[in-house]
């Protein structure tokens, strides 16, 4: 378990400088008014994620994952707390965070480049000038042979891998992703992971990702927060101190299994 600081997040060992606060949740609750009453998702939740973190979050299904995810895009607001993206106060959705969901949630009818450069058409900014990253992107993800295709042309992961493409092509300094594996087979799931890490090696963005994984969680991850409760809260965070790069076998060393089963006990799964 580690203690969060208010301002800069410590070095597990201290030999490292501080790193800055890229993202502060501080005091965070959460009412839905629906038709049949209200729902509490959220209460009290606070923590913070450092610059160039890679932070995972599991929890039980329905303790407000996706809930902090969209308060943190400036999707939704909180009801009380407040939230801070690179120290401003976060009240609506922010340019400098890419966000990737389960479904790829690609546009049919445009080409996979198109749909890549989606961003950049909303934010008004120039196309021609951003078509060389969008297809340096879709090389990085290995999908660019696809860029002139349709998304229906693709499999699910080679679509998912666009909508990753497509969460980083006006260069966000922070990309958040809800679940963005859990449409997938086990097997290209494995693929991604690794894909995935093989991307953010490459551009280390403070990435916050959900997922019902435990083993995708440890894998990807320099921490992970363990989410309980209703409402939702974070019970602990675990460090994930295994080196990097990660190759998959790392899954079966016992520092990996280890994590698995604290996550799994604070998760009040209790192995025989
Ligand atoms: N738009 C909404 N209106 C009313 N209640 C909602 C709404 N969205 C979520 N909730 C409720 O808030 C709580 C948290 O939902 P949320 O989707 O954030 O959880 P989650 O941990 O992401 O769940 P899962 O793992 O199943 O995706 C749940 O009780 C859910 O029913």
């Amino acid at each position: 378990m580690t203690m969060t600081a208010n301002l800069s997040i410590a070095a597990v060992n201290g030999a490292a400088p501080p790193r800055a606060r890229v993202v502060g949740v501080s005091g965070v609750c959460k009412t839905y008014r629906t038709k049949r009453g209200t729902v509490t998702a959220l209460s009290d939740l606070s923590f913070d994620i450092a610059d160039g973190e890679f932070v995972t979050v599991v929890g039980p299904s329905g303790c407000g994952k996706s809930t902090i995810l969209k308060i943190i895009a400036g999707l939704m607001p909180p009801t009380t707390g407040t939230v801070e993206v690179f120290g401003d106060t976060v009240t609506e959705p922010r340019a400098d965070a890419g966000m990737v969901f389960q479904s790829p949630r690609l546009l049919k009818w445009r080409t996979v480049l198109d749909n890549v450069l989606l961003p950049i058409e909303i934010l008004g900014l120039p196309r021609a000038k951003h078509v060389p990253a969008a297809m340096e992107l879709l090389e990085l993800a290995g999908v660019h042979e696809f860029a002139g295709m349709r998304p229906g042309e693709l499999s699910g992961g080679m679509q998912q891998r666009v909508a990753i493409c497509r969460a980083l092509v006006h260069d966000p300094r922070l990309l958040l992703m809800d679940e963005p594996f859990g449409a997938l087979d086990a097997l290209s799931r494995d693929v991604m992971n690794v894909e995935l890490m093989r991307i953010w090696n490459e551009r280390r963005k403070t990435t916050v990702l959900i997922t019902h994984s435990i083993q995708e969680a440890i894998f990807l991850a320099d921490r992970v927060l363990v989410m309980g409760g209703r409402p939702g809260t974070v019970v602990a965070e675990v460090p994930v101190d295994l080196p990097r790069p990660r190759h998959p076998s790392i899954r079966s060393t016992p520092a990996f299994q280890r994590l698995s089963i604290d996550i799994h006990r604070l998760l009040g799964v209790e192995y025989a």
